[in-house]
């Protein structure tokens, strides 16, 4: 049954993607946008500071609060950069930057940092190297009835597991502990190999315990299933990407003039100038129920005003949906009147766990003594050894917190705005910590911060007090994938979809967003765009 009125519950990526791609293909069915908060965008959010120090030395800084940039491949966002005309506030980190290249590790118990081999020969003199090419070399040959992981009834394993067996405990706390950081803010033992890295998991076959290097060999000898790609280039085809994928050829990532808040932005313009679309921003969602005569969605927000509608796209996170139906499940229908039912309670909604983050933002003033950090992306911070509480955050060591820093000024000055004739090595340099958990409490000191970073970055110079120093505590911002995530969803998906006879949602009640289908910006947007796509079918 196609729509007749929809509403979409939150205004993040997810809920501003959903809103948008339907109303692209049902321009003429009115769609109402609820969010609660007095902004959208959810955890996008970009920023900009002036600063001065006392040299005289001024500047327009652009921040971040969460996600910074975006990456070419991602078309999803590309299509969007196209459809909302944004590509002349696009700015580029090419593939050949310090910033693409240079990735680096902090081991904990080390000082300074350890670089990531960046290409096959510096993989020779890593001081990593016997974790790198011992767990790779040995992969194919490991004695894989030594161990195996502990295989559940989801046939998935944790993304820890799954290196561990593959390419021994030191490269999978490593490197996977790292890059489940750098990602989830999550720990890699408990986050799901299938649904966070599938591409990893299709390389070592059904069951995820074939070997990873023998079927790559296989693969690049032309040997073996290699229908990812196919797949991916068949559904690129459908993306509208006008000229800006072409412009963004070289790129390693980008992300726009004003920071990735652009985006939401433009989402929001877009929306607003749509006849159809309507957007209620500090509308929280506080009931659902379903009219019996009508067969509508009931949708009550916080101020008790009832909105009606054929579809629910429901964007907010899985934990806040729960809440919302257990809240609606306990209402006196009498206070509904008689024709309304009350929705049964959804699977899976609370199973995962999520990360919350202390995001960091510093701004350095111009140093004579030469820069405060090496050229670079920045540094992840992994596991340290021995460590047995998973998942846990010790709130007594900031080292411990330390999830990794971000080298902003390396990949994103062109952000920042400095008086003209600035000379370039007079500029403001921007780093992000991520500290693992977000508690008032337990904020840290600015030098606290600063006896870390010269602990990390050993730089030639004393590290000068920052400028500029802004805290976000972003709580449950990220949900992790937890093992049989994939299942989990697929069984969620079963008991929204169903007819109307025989089920309270009848497939016209959505659920989408970070939490169900990826957590990275495409990720997001895609889903809002395959939801328009499956119901104008
Ligand atoms: C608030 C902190 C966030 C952390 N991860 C994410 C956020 C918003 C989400 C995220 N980060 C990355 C991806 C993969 C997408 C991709 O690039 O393909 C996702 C979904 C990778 C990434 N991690 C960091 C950066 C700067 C990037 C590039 C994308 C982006 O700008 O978000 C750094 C970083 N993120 C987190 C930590 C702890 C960290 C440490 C250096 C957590």
């Amino acid at each position: 049954m196609p729509p007749k009125s929809i509403l979409v519950l939150g205004g993040g990526l997810s809920g501003l993607s959903s809103a948008f791609h339907l109303s692209r293909r049902f321009p003429t069915v009115p769609i109402t946008l609820l969010e609660h908060s007095n902004r959208l965008g959810g955890w996008v959010r970009s920023e900009r500071v002036k600063v001065r120090d006392n040299q005289g030395h001024e500047a327009s800084i652009l921040l971040e609060g969460g996600p910074r940039t975006l990456r070419p491949n991602g078309k999803s966002v590309v299509e969007l950069v196209n459809l909302l005309g944004l590509h002349e506030s696009v700015i580029t980190v090419p593939k050949s930057a310090p910033a693409a290249k240079n990735r680096f590790l902090h081991i904990p118990g080390t000082n300074g940092l350890t670089p990531l081999p960046n290409s096959l020969l510096s993989v020779f003199t890593s001081p990593i190297r016997t974790v790198l090419l011992g767990g790779v070399l040995g992969e194919p040959f490991r004695a894989r009835t030594n161990w195996r992981p502990a295989f559940n009834h989801y046939n998935d394993m944790s993304f820890d597991d799954f290196l561990t067996y593959h390419f021994g405990a030191d490269f999978a706390r490593l490197m996977g502990s790292a890059l489940a950081h750098g990602i989830y803010a999550a720990d890699s033992r408990l986050v799901s190999v299938r649904a966070a890295f599938p591409s990893l998991w299709d390389m070592a076959g059904e069951n995820g315990t074939e070997s990873i290097v023998l079927n790559t060999f296989k693969r690049a000898c032309g040997f073996g299933k290699s229908d990812l790609k196919a797949v991916a280039e068949s559904s690129a085809q459908s993306y509208d990407l006008g000229n800006v994928e072409a412009g963004l050829k070289d790129a390693s990532v980008f992300s726009f003039r004003d920071g990735a808040e652009a985006l939401v932005q433009a989402l929001e313009r877009e929306l607003e100038r749509r006849q159809n679309v309507t957007i209620l921003k500090s509308h929280g969602i506080a009931a659902i129920s379903k009219d019996t005569r009508s067969g509508d969605f009931v949708v009550s927000d916080a101020s008790d005003v009832r909105h009606l509608c054929s579809h629910v796209v429901s964007s907010i996170s899985l934990p806040s949906l729960h809440s919302v139906l257990e809240f609606s499940r306990s209402r006196e229908l009498n206070s509904l009147g008689i024709d309304h039912i009350n929705p049964p309670q959804l699977p899976h909604l609370v199973s995962n766990p999520s990360s919350s983050v202390t995001v960091i933002n510093l701004i350095f003033p111009p140093t004579p003594g030469g820069a405060i950090h090496p050229d670079g992306f920045g540094y992840l911070v992994p596991r340290k050894e021995n460590d047995t509480e998973i998942g846990k955050v010790n709130y007594d060591s900031l080292e411990d917190r330390l999830l990794g820093v971000v080298f902003d000024s390396c990949a994103l000055s062109a952000q920042d705005v400095y008086p003209p004739g600035t000379n370039s090595n007079r500029t403001f340099t921007k780093l992000t910590l991520m500290l693992k958990g977000a508690s008032e409490a337990n904020m840290p000191s600015e030098g606290d911060l600063l006896a870390l970073l010269s602990k990390h970055l050993v730089p030639r110079a004393p590290i000068p007090p920052p400028v500029f120093m802004r805290v976000h505590l972003s709580k449950d911002c990220i949900s992790t994938p937890s093992v049989g995530h994939l299942e989990r969803m697929a069984e969620l998906r079963k008991a929204l979809g169903g007819t109307e006879k025989d089920s309270f949602w009848g497939g016209r009640f959505e659920v989408l967003g970070a939490g169900v289908g990826g957590v990275s910006v495409p990720d997001c947007i895609e889903q809002g765009r395959r939801l328009a796509l499956r119901w104008s079918r």
